[in-house]
């Protein structure tokens, strides 16, 4: 359940990370809730002169900036992202990250690899010990996905087909979404590679050495920069 504590220690992380947003750069604008306060910040300091542009990594992300008067481009006109803000679902002590729960994930993954500097925001209760608690959002083509979801459960997980208005729920890139509860992921390198490989696979939530940087908000309005425990 979202709170309004949830709401503003997002907020708070999303605030601190626009302050690494200098003139000139191009940057990647996440998905979410968390993502969406930074790119209000973005759209102030617009206002008060700051002078990027910006890529998106989703639909909606893109309607928001546009709505706010931030200046997108794409891949044919940058070669490579300054800094991308960007939420998680999960993310533990080593950095490794979960994102997907709003389906972006692979227009997330795609602009953050190729993002100089990756800041994670998340609000507090994203931090956890081991992943997998929330279900590993794996984005799959159509054709075939019963087939694919069978070979997820091989995996050692339970498959969900991710449902919107009692129909599959359809990403930017016009596949579906897998939910697959693991419960525990113990080796999240080794499984990353795992899902991957399956055949109707496209990409999966797991984002495994790319944050560069992770900022969370507390309930007690308090902002950490954390250090990763290697
Ligand atoms: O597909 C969605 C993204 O990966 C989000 O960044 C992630 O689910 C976190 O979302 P929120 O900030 O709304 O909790």
């Amino acid at each position: 359940m979202i709170t309004g504590d949830d709401m503003e220690s997002k907020r708070i992380a999303a605030e601190r990370a626009v302050e690494y947003i200098e003139d000139g750069m191009i940057v990647g604008l996440g998905t979410g809730s968390t993502a969406y306060w930074a790119i209000q910040k973005i759209g102030e300091r617009m206002k008060e002169g700051l002078d990027i542009r910006a890529i998106a990594t989703s639909n909606q992300s893109e309607s928001l900036a546009k709505a706010i008067g931030i200046s997108l481009v794409s891949f044919s006109d940058i070669k490579a992202v300054d800094v991308t803000i960007d939420g998680a679902d999960e993310v533990d002590r080593q950095w490794n990250v979960i994102k997907g729960g709003g389906g972006a994930l692979l227009r997330e993954k795609i602009v953050a690899a190729a993002s100089k500097q990756l800041i994670i925001i998340i609000d507090e209760r994203k931090l956890v010990d081991r992943l997998g608690e929330f279900p590993l959002p794996v984005e799959i083509v159509q054709f075939g996905y019963e087939m694919t979801m069978h070979k997820l459960t091989e995996l050692g997980c339970r498959p969900i087909l991710r449902e919107k208005d009692k129909k599959p729920f359809m990403t930017d890139n016009g596949n579906y979404i897998i939910d697959c509860e693991f419960g525990s992921i113990e080796k999240p390198v080794e499984l990353h590679k795992e899902i991957n490989m399956i055949p109707g696979v496209v990409d999966n939530g797991l984002f495994i050495h790319m944050a560069d940087q992770v900022i969370v908000g507390f309930e007690d309005g308090s902002v950490k920069e954390l250090r990763r425990m290697v």
